[in-house]
């Protein structure tokens, strides 16, 4: 019932740097300005309006939501944001330079922490330059939710009930829901609305910048497996840019 509508932020800068982002704030660059530009050109053009829009608290999903929706002539939506679409919390690992720690731990440990389903990596100390312990826009987080690392079967479960309690009730209404979050945090909601399993989700990646747009049933699940890319050649060609993160 309705059509959902997922959009990853356009580039960041620790994504063209090659930095673990996670939880920290950091702003597109001019490069992921245009992609999410793009995006909403591509919604416009497929004659895709949504209704209402859900998006995290960090800078780079909200940015890219401002600049889609201008560029699809919906500044106007009405916009939710919730600490439960964040990207996952990436642990000690924030700040860190990806091919760097390739190289350090190896192909295997690295390929754990970036994809594995049930292993996080390190927690990060809590006076840590990059923690997000005292961040004021958690502030009414009840401190057993504050993560300090995450692995994706620790973002499937805070970002569920925002799904259910939030997102749902909009389809329910007949709603087309656009969601701008993070790669991680969209693998989760792609691996639940897809029913994948915990093994297959690691080869699953997520493209900066391009509307993936899912019809859902009665039951909330996807008509067509795997959703449709607005722009299937360039999201084809992107997701082979995530995977090969770190390989420098
Ligand atoms: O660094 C991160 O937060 C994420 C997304 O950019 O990276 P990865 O794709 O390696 O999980």
């Amino acid at each position: 019932m309705g059509t959902l509508v997922l959009l990853r932020h356009g580039e960041s800068v620790w994504n063209a740097e090659g930095l673990f982002t996670g939880w920290v704030d950091v702003d597109l660059s001019t490069t992921g300005e245009e992609e999410a530009r793009k995006g909403g050109r591509l919604l416009h053009d497929a004659d895709l309006r949504p209704d209402i829009v859900h998006t995290s608290v960090l800078r780079r999903a909200i940015r890219t939501a401002d600049i889609a929706l201008n560029a699809a002539d919906l500044h106007w939506l009405p916009v939710h944001r919730s600490w439960r679409l964040n990207e996952r919390h990436y642990g000690a690992l924030q700040g860190k330079d990806k091919a760097q720690t390739r190289k350090e731990y190896g192909d295997d440990q690295f390929m754990v922490w970036r994809r594995s389903y049930d292993t996080p990596p390190p927690p990060i100390a809590d006076d840590d330059t990059y923690s997000q312990v005292g961040d004021r826009r958690y502030a009414d987080l009840p401190p057993e939710l504050m993560p300090r690392t995450e692995c994706l079967a620790d973002v499937v479960e805070r970002m569920l009930p925002y799904w259910y309690d939030s997102i749902v009730p909009d389809l329910a209404a007949g709603r087309t829901v656009l969601v701008t979050a993070h790669g991680n945090s969209l693998r989760a909601l792609v691996k639940h609305l897809d029913g994948i399993d915990d093994a297959t989700i690691a080869g699953l990646n997520i493209p900066t910048g391009i509307p993936l747009v899912y019809d859902l049933d009665d039951a909330f699940r996807p008509r067509t497996p795997g959703g449709t890319y607005l722009d299937p050649d360039a999201a084809a060609a992107a997701i082979e840019a995530v995977k090969n993160q770190g390989k420098k």
